[in-house]
């Protein structure tokens, strides 16, 4: 996607929300009738709407309703940018009239960066600790205009070698597509002579929000207030600096395979987020693993005060938090406590039910549409197991080893997974890692 390109669109433009955009020049305006569904969702919405007695629509259908609503698509042609805008026709003068009268936003300072993210293209970074249920940002659609890109080498370039003949324009299909790729699904308060107005969906593009990656993990949710006109973006759990800011694109279900086909066919990406490219235990690429999970111990303050080691892996945890050594570095360690990283995952595992009871409170009072899905938190649990496990396989204490892996067997979903962990109960020394610990104290 050409939005993909311009680095720096979101930082450049998060000032201008509050003020009058210039006059633009409009180059193209095109009345657009929007499409249905497919025919199972409308079915589906249908059978939904027909039901509820609050909408007093037993007839209602999609598809008809659909057909006759329209929105308009302009874009505009300023000296250095592009702009376009997709309004709605029935909610242009309620949102015109509104958005350039709004406050500014208010995180300040800034707590959060765009930077590359490497196959997902750009994304969000952290640039302080957030704790859970911090504010991260929020922001209002910008008014009316939409800058597309301020980078020449990205804006597109005319095809007449003229200088004075007008630039030509991307096609309309240009524009939509980043709006499909980008935009997030808000309630507006359309005024109620308006025919079914409660009925009324709308889509809007922030510029911020629009940066932000999926995960199947995410550490950040996203809420709308209409009455406001507000986005704001709040962290679910600790976010470390230098940690990527995700949030879910899709309602997580505790079935991942379902859910990266449910990602595929929507957003239309083969998901790469961490949760989905974990390396698997048999290619004992513990190092990273553990690594990354002993971050999120450093983080709850977890980890061992004085330790010679500094990971700094961003550069930034040092100064203010105790480390702890990854799964590989324990191991080779015969100073280090057998039960170290055994009670800090012990820890973590009781933590994270604390912050799941702390935080779906926080989650379900404040932002109803985003619950915290428990799926996600049982994740985040599995992986501590599976280390406990790998502790006990690694020091070759063959009762707890068993016990642990039994535990983890059954919470996984993933067939190939559950035979591999079948098969090392049965012969634990099939563990790669069995009794290393031990082999290298000795
Ligand atoms: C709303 S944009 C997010 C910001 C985008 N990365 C950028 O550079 O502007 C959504 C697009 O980012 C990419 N993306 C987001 N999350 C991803 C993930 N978990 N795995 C792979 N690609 C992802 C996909 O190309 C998707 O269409």
């Amino acid at each position: 996607m050409p939005l993909t390109t311009a680095t720096t669109f979101t930082k450049r433009h998060s000032k201008s929300l509050t003020i009058t955009p210039p006059k633009p020049d409009l180059s193209l305006k095109d009345k657009r009738i929007l499409k249905a569904p497919p025919t199972p969702i409308c079915a589906a919405i249908n059978e939904q709407i027909r039901r509820d007695p609050s909408y007093a629509y037993p007839h209602f259908d999609l598809a008809s309703y659909v057909r006759h609503r329209s929105y308009t698509l302009s874009t505009l042609d300023f000296e250095r940018s592009m702009g376009a805008s997709f309004l709605d026709d029935g909610v242009h003068d309620i949102l015109a009239g509104l958005i350039s009268e709004l406050p500014p936003s208010i995180t300040n300072p800034p707590t959060f960066e765009v930077r590359d993210a490497r196959e997902k293209g750009l994304g969000l970074f952290a640039t302080s600790f957030l704790p859970p249920g911090g504010l991260i940002f929020d922001e209002h659609p910008p008014p009316v205009w939409l800058p597309l890109n301020q980078d020449d080498n990205v804006r597109p370039k005319s095809t007449s070698s003229t200088s004075s003949s007008p630039p030509s324009l991307p096609p309309p299909s240009f524009y939509e597509d980043i709006m499909q790729t980008n935009s997030v699904a808000i309630d507006l308060i359309v005024p109620t002579s308006t025919p079914h107005h409660e009925l009324s969906t709308h889509r809007a593009l922030f510029l911020r929000l629009s940066r932000c990656n999926h995960s199947c993990d995410p550490n950040a949710v996203w809420s709308w207030d209409a009455s406001t006109l507000m986005l704001t973006l709040t962290a679910l759990r600790p976010i470390a600096p230098g940690e990527e800011i995700t949030i879910s694109y899709i309602s997580l279900s505790g079935n991942h395979a379902a859910q990266r086909e449910q990602l595929k066919a929507i957003c239309g990406f083969d998901c790469t987020c961490e949760e989905c490219t974990l390396p698997s235990y048999v290619a004992v690429n513990t190092k990273s693993v553990v690594a990354d999970k002993a971050e999120e111990f450093n983080i709850a303050g977890y980890g061992v005060p004085g330790s010679a080691h500094n990971p700094d892996r961003h550069g930034h945890y040092d100064t203010f938090i105790p480390y702890l050594p990854t799964f590989g570095e324990w191991y080779q360690d015969p100073t280090l406590p057998d039960t170290l990283l055994i009670n800090a995952h012990k820890d973590a595992l009781y933590r994270i039910e604390q912050e799941r009871i702390a935080s779906s409170y926080l989650t379900v009072a404040e932002f109803p549409p985003q619950p915290i899905p428990l799926s996600t938190t049982a994740k985040r649990m599995d992986s501590h197991v599976e280390e406990i496990a790998m502790c006990y396989g690694a020091l070759g204490d063959v009762r707890h080893f068993r016990k642990w892996i039994a535990i983890a067997k059954d919470s996984r979903v993933n067939r190939k997974q559950k035979a591999v962990f079948s098969k090392w109960s049965a012969d634990p020394s099939s563990f790669p890692l069995w009794g290393k610990r031990g082999q290298i104290r000795v």
